[in-house]
């Protein structure tokens, strides 16, 4: 496949959005590949600024905190050069981390269906807040709370049942077709 080569290239972070399981780590680290761009993920960010896993930050300090360190590694990342940034999936709800991230980067929902999310998070159990409750209801919760702040993304895309590959190059088509979309016709790209 051709996509890569005709990919302007991004002047601003890509940074993906959505809910656990949507593949923002998994996507991510494919999509930076494929644009020739460093991958950092957030949520490993501050595990190794923590020196902690994130099961034990928020069993130790708590969400409030947890969501204050997640801000401050995201605004570091966005201070630094262009990367493919899978983010925490509350980060985008926190409002000065979203309009952070909607200044600074180029922002990216990967939406899931529920029957998909609940098949991909029950390969691991290190997510705190599916501990909270059964983790469907968790996702439905988050679903209704989370999806129309998410849909303030600048693409939204859909992380199908599929195999990651492809759903990577939805996300390059999307972005090519948004880049594009931004630069002046007869521009160099
Ligand atoms: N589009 C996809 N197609 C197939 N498998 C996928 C896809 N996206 C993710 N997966 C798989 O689903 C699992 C969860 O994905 P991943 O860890 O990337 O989610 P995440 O959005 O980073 O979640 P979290 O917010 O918990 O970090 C992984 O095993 C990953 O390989
Ligand atoms: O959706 C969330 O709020 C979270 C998702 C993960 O990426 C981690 O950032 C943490 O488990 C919280
Ligand atoms: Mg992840």
């Amino acid at each position: 496949m051709q996509i890569a080569s005709s990919v302007p290239v991004p002047d601003r972070t890509v940074a993906l959005v959505g809910l656990m399981g949507a593949g923002k780590s998994a996507i991510g680290r494919r999509l930076a590949g494929r644009l020739g761009l460093p991958f950092v993920d957030a949520d490993a960010e501050i595990e190794a600024a923590a020196a902690c896993t994130i099961e034990e930050f928020f069993d130790r300090y708590g969400e409030a905190q947890f969501r204050a360190g997640e801000r401050r590694v995201i605004q570091r990342l966005l201070d630094g050069p262009t990367i493919v940034l899978a983010t925490g999936g509350g980060a985008f709800m926190d409002i000065q981390t979203r309009t952070l991230m909607r200044q600074r980067a180029i922002t990216i929902w990967l939406r899931a269906e529920l029957p998909v999310l609940i098949e991909r998070v029950g390969r691991r159990t290190n997510r705190p807040l599916l501990k909270q409750d059964d983790p469907e209801t968790v996702l439905r919760r988050l679903m209704a709370l989370r999806y129309p702040v998410y849909a303030e993304a600048d693409i939204t895309v859909d992380s199908r049942d599929a195999p990651a590959e492809r759903t990577t190059d939805d996300v390059l088509a999307a972005l090519t077709d948004f880049l594009h979309a931004r630069t002046p016709a007869g521009a160099a790209s």
